[in-house]
């Protein structure tokens, strides 16, 4: 497959990317893909097992590889996990392409994630440890996106809606 994603869709843990990804592919006629699945697919485990058996600085090289894989080509709906725009490397590969942030408030995130998501980083005290996660990665989601949409007291689809109508051809 060749071409470049139509939309890449960065935000925290519980904004959405992976369900709106979904549903806006849907609508657009298009593939959907996810770096965390990607991930799980070249690692053959789960991501929280990838935590455990070997700790997230591996689990961030393999989502380096993933999303300069998905990036590079891929003509559909791409959704990566909360944390990859963490690594400079990842923002410069977002660069030229329609990056969708979406936006989701703490209290909502916090209701929308809960305990027990699969989501390793958010196992103990999800509140505080989503607060520090939103402080520090806000400026970073805004600095490469090419599009804000707010997702709180919205669905997943009408958030799609939204976007698809935003989304340059
Ligand atoms: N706009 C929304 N409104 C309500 N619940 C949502 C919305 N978007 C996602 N969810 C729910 O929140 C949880 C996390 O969504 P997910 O798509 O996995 O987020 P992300 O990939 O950004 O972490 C899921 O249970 C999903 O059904
Ligand atoms: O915020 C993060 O650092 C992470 C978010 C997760 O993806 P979602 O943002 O899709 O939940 C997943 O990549 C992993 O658990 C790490
Ligand atoms: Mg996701």
């Amino acid at each position: 497959m060749t071409g470049q994603p139509r939309a890449i869709l960065v935000g925290a843990p519980g904004a959405g990317k992976t369900s709106t990804g979904q549903a806006l592919a849907a609508r657009l006629g298009v593939p959907f893909r996810d770096t965390d699945a990607d991930i799980e697919a070249t690692a053959g485990k789960p991501i929280p097992e990838i935590f455990v058996d070997e700790g997230e600085q591996h689990f961030r090289a393999l989502e380096r590889a993933a999303v300069a894989a998905a990036v590079g080509d891929f003509d559909g709906v791409l959704a990566l996990g909360g944390g990859a725009i963490m690594a400079e490397e990842n923002r410069a590969a977002l660069a030229g392409h329609q990056v969708v942030h979406l936006v989701v408030s703490l209290g909502e995130a916090v209701k929308r994630v809960g305990l027990h998501s699969g989501r390793p980083l958010l196992e103990i005290n999800p509140r505080a440890t989503l607060k520090f996660l939103l402080d520090q990665r806000i400026p970073l989601y805004e600095s490469v996106a090419t599009l804000t949409v707010e997702t709180d007291g919205r669905s997943p689809d009408e958030v799609a809606e939204e976007i698809a109508a935003l989304l340059k051809p």
